[in-house]
């Protein structure tokens, strides 16, 4: 993909069903020319920079908010002109929606790169090792989607957001259409720009519903969208921009404000009740050694919700976990469950879950947090448990939404990295292209665990007998796929070809 440069501008009228929007070019205050990402972007990428650096950024932007709400929503319209179709693609996680679709959901979640991340030498074996593990984790999966009504939720709350979320453009004046592209699952992200195409879409609005970036999450399916985009003519001249991250505006972080005191009331004494984030956790390696933002951006996000909640005098204690760890390695730390149980032994009696990676209800919010999470607290020593809801359709957090696409609609097709307002905006733009440069320019592969051969015991031993064990499976497992006979066959885990 190339940069997309601002289309001449032209004085304009825009009809919709929505309303008529008039449109004055001369407002079109947005410098195309392309220099460096804007500073709140390659600040949120290094992942590894203190807190006290980040908060007087957080607190400049927040103070600029209601100057470039209304600055920028004349330079929207002022962009567009009566053959501009505005589309939003919301880009999410996807989930299988019965339990036959659970394996080859698997399938499709671990033969992701960016999800298990195979030295380069070995990326050959990325199928095969997805079929063997997706096989293998399927019957814990299937228990759990079976626990929830036997499928996930994810399909069916998605389309509400984004209708929810057309109908709130659509009040603000300004058309769009809002499609979904899952990235495991239907409809798949390719699905959706088969869509945009048919429909004719002209300005695209690329949307993760990840709250906070993490390369495992919205980093991958931006890679796939860019590898879509590339493929295809129609794409390359789409104007579109990427809100990759929006964990830091303030109607969301009202909003999680609203569902945390909604929740806090219902405790017999609310000021006592230790307020428990559990985030989704990812290998330590993606935040240590790749440089994800997930950790930092995690960490401001509870501050500011701890922040508003002190603005309505809730100064309640509380804690940031990880949860949801698969496989043999070290995941971002402390873990749920350690802390859950920590806590009981510290003599804290009640405790309020709040799921903070996702804003729709799913199997670690409906099975993990609700049955596990809370059957492991009461057994720990905790009395009283309540946990928020997800986001949902929360009206503030839509129409936060919709405000976000909204300012970022001056930046379709144009970076504006040098303009002041996009500088300092709330919402961190690019296109694709341009978000995964940075990405990978700052990225290093990851490196080997231990570089340096030690004998004896040691952790060098582990993880080198570890990897040789690992490429046996692999190999062995490459064979039987290929030969469709071997243990694995004759144990039933692979089906027997006839
Ligand atoms: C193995 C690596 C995984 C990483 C890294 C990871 C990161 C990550 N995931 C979410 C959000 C969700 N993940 C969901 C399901 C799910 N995720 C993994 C693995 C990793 N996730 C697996 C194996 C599964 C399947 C379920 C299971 O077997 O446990 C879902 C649920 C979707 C649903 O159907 O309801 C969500 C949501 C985030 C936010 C994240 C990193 C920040
Ligand atoms: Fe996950």
């Amino acid at each position: 993909m190339d940069l997309l440069l601002p289309r001449s501008p032209g004085s304009s009228q825009m009809v919709s069903h929505c309303s008529v929007i008039q449109m004055d070019s001369s407002a079109n205050s947005v410098n195309s020319s392309k220099t460096s990402l804007p500073p709140r972007y390659s600040f949120g990428w290094s992942g590894k920079q203190s807190k006290s650096l980040k908060q007087p950024l957080i607190k400049s932007s927040l103070q600029l908010r209601t100057v470039l709400t209304s600055k920028t929503r004349d330079i929207s319209t002022s962009s567009l002109s009566n053959d501009e179709k505005i589309g939003v693609l919301l880009l999410n996680l996807g989930g299988p929606e019965t339990l036959e679709d659970v394996q080859p959901f698997l399938f499709n979640l671990f033969a992701d790169p960016d999800i298990i991340r195979l030295p380069r030498l070995f990326r050959f074996l990325q199928k095969p090792l997805a079929q063997f593990i997706s096989v293998a984790r399927a019957p814990k999966s299937k228990e759990g989607y079976a626990a929830i009504g036997g499928g996930s939720p994810l399909r069916k709350i998605t389309d509400e957001q984004a209708e929810e979320l057309r109908k709130a453009l659509c009040e603000k004046d300004i058309p769009a259409k809002v499609y979904v592209g899952m990235r495991y699952w239907h409809p798949f992200t390719e699905e959706a720009i088969e869509q945009i195409k048919k429909d004719g879409i002209t300005k695209l609005v690329v949307l993760p519903l990840y709250p906070q970036f993490s390369i495992s999450t919205s980093g991958s399916s931006l890679r796939l969208l860019e590898s879509i985009f590339r493929e295809d003519e129609y794409l390359v001249n789409m104007q579109h921009t990427v809100i990759p991250s929006w964990y830091q505006r303030e109607g969301y972080i009202k909003a999680m404000g609203d569902l945390i005191e909604n929740e806090l009331r219902k405790f017999e004494q609310p000021e006592k009740v230790m307020i428990f984030f559990s985030a989704h956790g990812v290998p330590l390696a993606y935040v240590e050694e790749a440089g994800d933002p997930y950790k930092a951006e995690m960490e401001e996000c509870v501050d500011l919700i701890m922040e508003e909640l002190e603005k309505r005098r809730l100064p309640n204690p509380y804690t940031l976990a990880y949860q949801s760890r698969v496989g043999p390695v070290e995941w971002l730390k402390p873990y749920t469950d350690e802390t859950i149980v920590e806590l009981g032994q510290r003599g804290v009696e009640s405790l309020l879950a709040v799921p903070i990676s996702f804003v729709s209800e799913h199997i670690e919010t409906l099975e993990e947090i609700d049955v596990e999470y809370k059957e492991l607290a009461l057994k720990s020593g905790i009395q009283k448990w309540g946990r928020v809801p997800a986001l949902g359709c929360q009206p503030t957090f839509i129409s936060d939404l919709a405000d976000a696409v909204i300012e970022s609609l001056p930046y379709v097709g144009a970076m504006a990295v040098s303009n002041l307002e996009a500088r300092q905006s709330l919402v961190p733009l690019g296109s694709v292209e341009e978000l995964l440069a940075v990405y990978d320019s700052q990225r290093r592969e990851l490196p080997a665990p231990v570089t340096v051969w030690e004998w004896g015991w040691t952790k060098s031993a582990e993880t080198w007998n570890g990897r040789a064990a690992m490429l046996a499976v692999v190999v062995l497992v490459f064979l039987e796929v290929t030969t469709g006979e071997g243990f694995l066959h004759q144990w039933g885990i692979l089906p027997i070809s006839r």
